[in-house]
Parts: structure tokens; sequence; C-alpha cells
């Protein structure tokens, strides 16, 4: 079993807001992160397949190729949007860096060959907080 990564990275705008809440409610858990105070971030994405190498190749996949899936599925949806109000997969969910390292997973499943499995994804919303996510 060999693990590959990909590293990615978007920026996007949002704010941390849960829309059951009241507005001082939204202040006290998210902080400067809640209601008016959009901002941004340069996020840095991992992405880790596994699997084996193919015997011709020596590739588990073309990292082209995997750039090329998450490019599409992914960082062109997410690049310079912003996520509480324009992506499709984020719509009704709390955009937190959990949230959305799990959206990104479910997002690319889907699209990967058959022979390589997803085993990461990592996402960093600054250089000081990151996600592992491993689907589960
Ligand atoms: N569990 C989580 N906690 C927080 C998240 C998150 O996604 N999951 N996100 C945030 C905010 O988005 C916030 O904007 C983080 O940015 P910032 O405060 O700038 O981050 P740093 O700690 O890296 O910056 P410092 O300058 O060191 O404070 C908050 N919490």
């Amino acid at each position: 079993m060999v693990y590959l990564t990909r590293v990615e990275h978007f920026n996007a705008a949002h704010k941390l807001y849960n829309p059951n809440w009241t507005k001082e409610r939204n202040d006290e858990i998210f902080g400067l992160c809640a209601n008016e105070n959009w901002h941004g971030h340069n996020f840095e994405l991992y992405i880790t397949i596994k699997g084996s190498p193919d015997p011709d190749t020596g590739f588990l996949m073309d990292v082209k190729k995997l750039s090329s899936i998450i490019i599409e599925r992914v960082t062109d949806k997410l690049d310079h949007k912003n996520l509480n109000l324009d992506v499709d997969f984020l719509q009704g969910k709390i955009c937190s860096t959990e949230v959305l390292a799990i959206a990104i997973w479910q997002q690319l499943t889907p699209h990967l060959p058959n022979n390589v499995h997803l085993h990461r994804v990592k996402l960093y919303e600054t250089p000081r907080i990151f996600v592992e996510y491993f689907g589960e």
C-alpha cells in the first residue's frame, strides 16, 4: 500500500453562523467569525489517496489527473467564492473547516478511479488551524 498526496489551494470568504440561533448566541459561540464578520482565508488542501502502484507505470494514479479531478470537483467551486452563499454542495451547512473537509471528501470519492481509495482530506484554514478527515 502506498499513499500519494496532491496539494491544491483556494481562497474563499465565509462566516461561522447558525441560522437557528439568535445574533447573541452566534456571537457567543463563534465570536469574531460570526454575524456581519465576513472574512477570508487562504485554504491549503492536501488530498491523499492510497492503493498499489501499477507495475507498468509505477503510478498509483497519474497525479496530474488527480489534480484535475480536485480542481474540477472542488477547488473551482470554492476559489474566490463565498462559502456560505455560492457553493452548491455547502448549502445549508455551517462553513467550519471540519464541515468543509467532510464535504470535500463527499465531492471527491465518486470521481476517483476504482483502483484507488481516498485516504485523507487535510485542510488548512490558516497556518495554525487544520482538520484531517479519514472518512469515518
Ligand atoms: N473547530 C473550529 N474552530 C474554529 C474554526 C473552525 O473552522 N473550526 N474557524 C474559525 C474561524 O474561521 C477563524 O477565522 C479562524 O481564523 P483566525 O482566528 O485568524 O486563526 P488563527 O488562530 O490561525 O489566527 P491567530 O492570529 O493565531 O488568532 C475559528 N474557530
